[in-house]
Parts: C-alpha cells; structure tokens; sequence
C-alpha cells in the first residue's frame, strides 16, 4: 500500500453533488485499504495534544494510584498491562477507558451502565473536549459514508440517526517498549460499532488489514464466530505510518453488519517499538439499547436475514458480550455474571 486517502471533511454534510462523491470515494478507500485518513484543523489537533499530554501525565503515576481509578458497575477505568486479552493472550497496553458517564443512580442495574473514575478534572476536561471534538467529526463522517453507500439525500441519515444519545466511548493507550522477548502490543481483532477514529503520536506500530480478495471474514457479532486473533500468522497486514495532523477512520462490525460485508470492520493489531507509543482510539457508536438491521434486509447479506447468522444486533449485547470476552477478571464483568445483568438488556431502548 502507498500512502493512505486523506480527505478534509466539510464542517456541513447536506447530501449535495460534491457531498455524495467525496463519501463515494470514502467508501473506496475502505474497500481497497481498509482505513483513510481525515485531516485535523488547528482545533482539532489542539485538542489531540492536550488528550495525549494529559494521558502522559496520568500513566506517569505510580502504579497502585492509578489501579484506584476502576469501577464495578462500567469498564470505565484503568487497565493495567497485562490485564486484557484478546484470543486468550494477555496484551501489553496500558489503557484508561471512558465510557458514557453514568451515575450509578441511573444506572438502572443495566450492564456497563455507571460512572467514570476521573483521575483529575485537568484530565477529564481534556478527554471531554477531545470526545466533542471526535464526536462531531464521528457524525459528520456517518453521513458521507451513508450518501457514499449510496442511500441518497434521503437516507443522509440512516447511520447517523442510530446515534442520538450514542454509546461513543474511547480508549486511552500507552504501549511500552518493547523487549526483546515481547513485541506484542495488542493481538489482530476488529472493534466494535459503526466507527473508530484513531490518534497516534510519532511512534508508530499499528497495522491494519485491508480487505482481501477471497478472505472470509468473521461476522464478530455471532457466538460462534470471532475476529480476536483473526488471520494473526498470514501476510497481508500493512503499517499505519504516523502522519501529522491527521486521524485515522475505519469501520467497526455494526458497519460490516449493516452493509452485508460490503464493508467490513477492519481487523487491526500493534506491535511494541522500540520506544513508548501513545494513542487514542475512539469509538463512535449506536446508542446502546439500539437494534441494528442490515441496511437491505432484501439483499443475499452475510449474517443478514438469510436464515444463517442473525437478523438483528442488539448493540450493546454485542458491547457487553466483547468486553466480558476481553475482561474475563474484571470486577465488572464478574458482576455481570453473579447478578445476571445481562437478563436486562431487553429493557434497554
Ligand atoms: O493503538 C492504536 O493505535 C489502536 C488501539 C486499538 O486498536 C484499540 O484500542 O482498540
Ligand atoms: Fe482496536
């Protein structure tokens, strides 16, 4: 692969001519390397650095400070190395998530459902003002990829209207250096919902796998099927270089889902340099209790209404269902099990 797509992103989606043809050449872009690249404004990229320095700061602190931002009732929190697995091995990235802040009073026994263990104001102001940054690009970029789809004016909101009151949550990584027995970061797998919009320093060390003519790809959402250590040992995958003043965009399983495999979610790994990297990988997502329907429920869709797979997702089944599968420890996902919870997903709208 040469250098990726970079597209500017207006600061209005209305589904005019230029409108439909730059989401068109999105959608290529995905087919042909599974990712592209938006470039950052000056606020946009203010805004980047200021996330990343303060995930600087916070990962600084010593290690039993920061084991006491966690919390039982969401995965929100810290994750040391080591404690998330994806295929049954442990990855190295030290993470901090945020998911929606939620008190624990309006929680409503919902699994994942709870509050956020900010670490300082200084570092939640920085990520909140990072999330509006991304979230706004998030929807921006579902409308262009529905007029690249080709749904028309008329469908410019068919993904984007799954979104109102959206599941969106972030991953905030640093990797240590490598050693020379280890240079596994985080092991192949795709994400989860519609979009993930990425951020790395100078570093470098992720790599995608752009689609393959005649690869089968797992359908992640299924029990039986799994993209955690997908296609790990083959060729094929390709560096996702560190570029300035860009973010990086590609699909999650919701979107692989919807399109019949028209466009799938981007399996993806890192691997440990020889220095420390730090990222952000932000995820823009349905609102949780929201059922996923293919886009052509007509069509011949993989894990469509075919009668092999499943005719709808319920979005956060398939949240709770991944992060239980990559916390099998956590003090959450023991919750989740010794009380049940996941009884009460059908009540969640
Ligand atoms: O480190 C990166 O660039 C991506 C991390 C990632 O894949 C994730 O957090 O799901
Ligand atoms: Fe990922």
């Amino acid at each position: 692969m040469g250098e990726l797509a970079t597209f500017r992103v207006p600061a209005r989606i209305t589904g005019t001519t230029a409108d439909i043809m730059l989401g068109g050449a999105m959608v290529r872009a995905w087919q042909r390397d599974g990712i592209f690249q938006v470039a950052a404004d000056g606020r946009q990229e203010a805004r980047t650095r200021a996330a990343l320095a303060a995930s600087r700061r916070f990962f600084a602190r010593p290690a039993a400070e920061k084991a006491a931002y966690v919390n039982d009732t969401s995965y929100s929190g810290y994750i040391a190395s080591g404690e998330e697995v994806t295929d049954g091995r442990p990855d190295a990235s030290e993470i901090f998530t945020i998911t929606p802040d939620i008190p624990v009073a309006a929680a409503a026994g919902l699994p994942c459902h709870g509050p956020v263990p900010w670490p300082s104001p200084g570092y939640r102001a920085a990520m909140e003002a990072y999330l509006t940054g991304v979230g706004g690009l998030g929807e921006r970029l579902l409308r262009l990829v529905a007029l690249g789809l080709g749904l028309g004016p008329a469908g410019i909101d068919r993904l984007a209207g799954l979104t109102r009151g959206g599941w969106h949550h972030m991953r905030v990584l640093r990797f240590p250096a490598a050693e020379r027995t280890a240079e596994r970061g985080i092991g192949a797998h795709t994400d989860y919902g519609l979009l993930v919009i990425a951020a790395q320093d100078e570093v470098g060390g992720l790599f995608v796998r752009p689609p393959v003519p005649g690869e089968e790809r797992p359908r992640n959402w299924l029990p039986g099927e799994s993209t955690a250590g997908f296609a790990e040992d083959r060729p094929d995958w390709t560096p996702v270089r560190p570029v300035a003043r860009v973010l990086t965009v590609f699909p999650g399983d919701i979107l692989q889902f919807m399109t019949g495999g028209a466009l799938l979610s981007t399996p993806h790994r890192v691997r440990l340099a020889d220095r420390e990297r730090y990222a952000l990988a932000y995820f823009h997502e349905p609102r949780f209790g929201a059922r996923i329907r293919p886009l052509d429920p007509t069509g011949a869709q993989r894990g469509g209404d075919g009668g092999e797979g499943a005719a709808a997702i319920h979005y956060g089944e398939h949240f709770t269902r991944m992060f239980m599968r990559c916390y099998p420890q956590r003090a959450t996902t023991r919750r989740i099990e010794s009380q049940g919870l996941l009884r009460h997903l059908a009540a969640a709208r």
